[in-house]
């Protein structure tokens, strides 16, 4: 697309990809995630329902997908500006938000935070996982969710005119689904029509993100422009990460911030710490730091300053000087942060 090519899109409209300076590619402003709640552990359910106050936070650090009210991040606008507001001021340009259809996308408020606090805000075109598909979206052809997603990046989605910057995050599960192989090959080919972005929700399975580019590719889709996101949590073991690697997507890590001892998703994995997640941006320096993207994919209103959490200021307070010390050059950390996701981002 003539208008789009060299350019990145933000809610507000076209930028040049020079302004976006340093960029969390996998975050939530305003969004619902009760899709995915979970009950609480055996002999916690009184817990559970403790006031949303300071004293019930350190059971929500562990437990964040058992307490419906945590779920609900679209009541924190207010404090969500405050936050935005905090990282520009440490340096922070521009904010990837991956709200798609199926967590309460919410356009409006993308724009309106865009315009308060002057952080670039990309939105995300598209659908998120399964469970989330309407019965009209399981319905729905390649071709008329194709021109669903393109019509989200080319007019606007969701009954208004402000566009998104890229396609995702686009969800999928373990195994993937028929609707969700659906959405793949639509998004694919909506990315062979824009040159856009694509970002990717992997199923919580090691064999789903080579699964994924695997569908992607067989669709058409530009592997180089798209990010698998939550490595952390999708594939552990060093030898297959580096196979996976080879394949030739981004490779986010996006759960900084994330410190808990059982990961009720999936209770085989061991979810890394911030230091384990710097380890690993270590090993990827030499080779891959041209495909590391790095975020704190904020979903649940305990990761908010407000509640105690790290916010979105975390990674350049505390991950940026913690790297520096583990050999992480400058230019290195420039690379993950701007140049990186920059590239990523420009329209084709
Ligand atoms: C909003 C979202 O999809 N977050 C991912 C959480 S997960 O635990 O990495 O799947």
């Amino acid at each position: 697309m003539a208008e789009l090519t060299g350019k990145v899109q933000t809610v507000l409209g076209l930028v040049n990809p020079d302004q976006l300076g340093r960029t969390m590619t996998h975050e939530h402003l305003t969004m619902t995630f009760e899709c995915c709640y979970i009950p609480p552990p055996p002999g916690d359910e009184a817990v559970a329902e403790n006031p949303f106050q300071m004293q019930h936070m350190y059971w929500l650090r562990q437990n964040p997908y058992s307490c419906r009210e945590n779920l609900l991040l679209q009541q924190e606008t207010s404090a969500v500006r405050d936050e935005l507001l905090a990282y520009k001021k440490a340096g922070g340009g521009t904010i990837v938000e991956n709200t798609t259809t199926g967590i309460s996308r919410d356009l409006p408020t993308l724009k309106q935070l865009a315009k308060d606090t002057e952080v670039h805000i990309i939105a995300g075109a598209g659908y998120y996982v399964d469970c989330t598909h309407s019965e009209a979206t399981k319905e729905m052809s390649v071709e008329k969710l194709t021109d669903s997603i393109v019509s989200e990046v080319l007019h606007g989605a969701d009954g208004t005119d402000i566009r998104c910057g890229m396609i995702g995050e686009i969800g999928t599960g373990w195994p993937i689904t028929d609707s969700e192989t659906k959405v793949l090959k639509a998004t694919a080919h909506a990315q062979t029509q824009l040159g856009c972005p694509v970002i990717i929700h992997p199923g919580r399975n090691p064999a789903a993100p080579a699964e994924i580019v695997r569908i992607l590719q067989e669709a058409g889709g530009d592997i180089s422009k798209t990010v698998m996101s939550h490595m952390d949590r999708t594939i552990l073991n060093e030898t297959e990460l580096l196979e996976f690697a080879k394949l030739g997507s981004y490779l986010e890590y996006d759960l900084f911030g994330t410190e808990m001892l059982n990961y009720s998703f999936n209770l085989d994995v061991d979810m890394p710490s911030d230091c384990q997640r710097v380890k690993t941006c270590v090993s990827f320096r030499e080779g891959y730091e041209d495909k590391i993207l790095i975020a704190h994919d904020i979903h649940t209103k305990n990761r908010l300053t407000k509640y105690g959490g790290h916010g979105y200021s975390h990674i350049l307070k505390n991950i940026v000087p913690k790297m520096l010390t583990r050999g992480i050059s400058q230019p290195q950390v420039d690379k993950i942060l701007i140049d990186n996701p920059k590239r990523w981002l420009t329209f084709k």
